[in-house]
């Protein structure tokens, strides 16, 4: 079989860097095309040599309808508005589309939720293995540490270009943590306090977040007791962790029917 062609959006971003190194050197996928947004100072760079690895010959352009119409698959680290408009494209091409977007808002998840009807899509706040296996440990915890005697806390650091808060990742925690209770997380989170806040209310699963340096991405769930504490950490020390994942999702997908997939389906832990 030939190997998978990926297309990668945001081809010049930390990320997009990143997984044009990965896809090069994993057996059976390569690099179809790289895009980067209309006026961006990239256009026409060969993708490889941006991300550090040598010429590849795939010029970076500035056309995702031409690019999509020949790959298998997209892997887009993006923002919201082009995740949902690539998704959309993925959908008219019929291919795999593999999302690591953070950010969404409910209506960017409905749109790419919609775009699911044709395209095959995997969409994750978190990519990598050791933080998808987290969520499975979150949610028994949560589940065996009941909210009368055990408050949840997600903690994150992140570095100083991220731009939205609580990230991804959080959320997923959050989620798994709010499943693990059976509630629903938007009518029980906390995502900011300041002033007086008054004390905490009970089966509450609240949020904070740090910004700074070059921090790739720390992540801690804190189950406190009285007199007791558990902390279930993960601390990411390379962006290579997320691109591995999304190329083993991009594999995985392929030849899947169209739908909404999570990393927990690619990974078995669903
Ligand atoms: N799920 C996961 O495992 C992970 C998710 N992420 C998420 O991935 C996203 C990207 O992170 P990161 O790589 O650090 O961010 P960057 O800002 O470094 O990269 C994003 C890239 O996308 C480009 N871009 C923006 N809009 C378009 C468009 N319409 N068409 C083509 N390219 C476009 C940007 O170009 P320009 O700068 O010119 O706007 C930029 O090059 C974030 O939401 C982050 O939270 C990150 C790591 C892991
Ligand atoms: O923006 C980042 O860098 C990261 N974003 C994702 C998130 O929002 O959780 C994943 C990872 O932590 C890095």
């Amino acid at each position: 079989m030939s190997d998978m062609g990926l297309v990668v959006v945001g081809a010049a971003g930390r990320m997009g860097q990143t997984l044009i190194r990965t896809i090069h050197s994993v057996p059976g996928a390569k690099v179809s095309a790289a895009i980067e947004r209309a006026g961006s100072p990239h256009i026409g760079r060969d993708a490889g040599e941006l991300a550090g690895i040598g010429i590849i010959n795939v010029p970076i352009t500035d056309d995702p309808l031409t690019a999509f119409a020949k790959a298998d698959g997209v892997l887009d680290f993006s923002t919201p508005a082009a995740s949902v408009e690539f998704s959309g494209y993925a959908a008219q091409a019929r291919i795999v589309h593999v999302i690591g977007t953070t950010g969404c808002s409910l209506e960017d998840d409905a749109a790419i939720a919609a775009a699911a009807r044709h395209a095959t899509i995997v969409k994750s706040g978190n990519m990598s293995l050791g933080v998808n296996l987290l969520a499975v440990l979150v949610e028994q915890a949560a589940k065996a540490l009941g909210p009368d005697d055990f408050d949840i806390e997600v903690l994150e650091m992140h570095h100083r270009h991220k731009v939205d808060a609580p990230s991804g990742t959080a959320l997923l925690l959050g989620q798994a943590a709010a499943k693990g209770r059976g509630i629903d997380l938007a009518e029980h989170s906390v995502r900011v306090r300041d002033g007086h806040t008054g004390a905490r209310e009970a089966g509450s699963i609240g949020f904070a977040t740090l910004r700074g340096g070059s921090v790739v991405g720390d992540h801690s769930v804190i189950l406190a007791g009285t007199g007791e504490r558990i902390t279930l950490s993960h601390n990411a020390e390379d962006r290579s962790i997320f691109a591995r994942g999304a190329v083993k999702a991009a594999l995985w997908a392929h030849g899947k029917k169209p739908g909404l997939y999570s990393m927990r389906d690619v990974l078995g832990l669903s």
